[in-house]
């Protein structure tokens, strides 16, 4: 259904590639359709254009009239003005994907012609290789054709979850946030092994399989983590005492901490946007 559609990347920071090198892995869609743009730094557009022959297009270059679909890939502090500056330009059938994190799709229909589809949706990073956990929340005016074509499209990426808008928040904490967690648990974990003096590459190689097969055992046995803890641990065991100092020190608090201050973060980016607006006046 992909086809020839074409997509154009607002923005060209590590989300943008992530999903512009999973989608090209794919082969649903071919890299010349696949177009990316920012605000100025040129030599990043070419290194993307080299990396995955995806048309590096300077903003004032970038033909939007021509695109089916119009992926906003900035930080969120900048979509008011990305808004601002493509709104003239956009048709009624253009669909606009939005990965920013705390901008609803309230906040972005206000930005545009009335009536414009809209989605907004979650990725991580692990798109890069196709392994994203994806949300997505269609907008008021989205169709139910242009939503198919949403999914589809981030089937290239990972797994797609469709989830009520209020949920984005907590699902940013967990998914879009998550690979975070991981990855900083897995320095800890490097950093200490290391001094063993076993050698990082080993010892990375290791880290990783244990991810993986843990993460592997929830997939395809279908099992709670809780239980699936219960059978590494022995009686009396190293992992008995691995997870009493783990407890000790605060781990699951910390866990829960983490989870809490992104879901906030993602809710208060959007007040505060909302909030700025209510000043300017857009929103009234
Ligand atoms: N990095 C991540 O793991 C994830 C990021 N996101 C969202 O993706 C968005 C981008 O994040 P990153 O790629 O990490 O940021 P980044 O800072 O690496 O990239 C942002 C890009 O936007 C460009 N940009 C800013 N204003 C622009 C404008 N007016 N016109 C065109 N380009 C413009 C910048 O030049 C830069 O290329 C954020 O809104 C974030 O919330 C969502 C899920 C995961
Ligand atoms: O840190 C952020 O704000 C973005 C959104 C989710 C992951 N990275």
């Amino acid at each position: 259904m992909l086809g020839k559609k074409k997509i154009a990347f607002i923005g060209a920071g590590s989300m943008a590639e992530a999903m512009i090198s999973g989608i090209v892995a794919s082969e649903k869609l071919a890299p010349k359709n696949i177009f990316v743009t920012n605000r100025s730094n040129h030599h990043r557009l070419l290194e993307l254009q080299n990396k995955y022959g995806v048309p590096a297009v300077n903003r004032d270059h970038l033909n939007l009239n021509s695109m089916d679909i119009i992926v906003l890939a900035m930080k969120p502090k900048d979509v008011e003005a990305t808004l601002h500056s493509i709104k003239n330009t956009l048709k009624p059938h253009q669909l606009i994907l939005s990965v920013l994190a705390g901008i609803s799709t309230t906040f972005i229909e206000k930005n545009v012609p009335f009536g414009q589809h809209v989605i907004r949706v979650m990725p991580n990073t692990s798109s890069m290789i196709g392994e994203s956990a994806t949300a997505i929340s269609a907008g008021r005016h989205t169709s139910k054709q242009n939503i198919s074509f949403a999914i589809e499209l981030l089937q290239c990426i990972g797994e797609v979850y469709t989830i009520p808008e209020e949920k984005m928040d907590i699902f940013t904490g967990i998914a879009g946030s998550g690979p975070a967690y991981f990855y900083y648990l897995m320095e800890q974990m490097e950093k200490e092994a290391q001094k063993s003096g076993l050698s990082l590459q080993i010892i990375r190689k290791i880290i990783a399989q244990t991810v993986v097969g843990a993460a592997r055992m929830i997939q395809e046995q279908g099992a709670s983590p809780a239980i699936l803890r219960e059978n590494v641990t022995s009686p009396n065991g190293t992992t008995a005492a691995g997870l009493a100092a783990l407890k000790r020190h605060g781990g699951g608090k910390a866990i829960t901490e983490a989870i809490k201050q992104a879901t906030n973060r993602s809710n208060e980016i959007s007040l505060q946007l909302e909030k700025s607006e209510i000043r300017t006046g857009v929103i009234g």
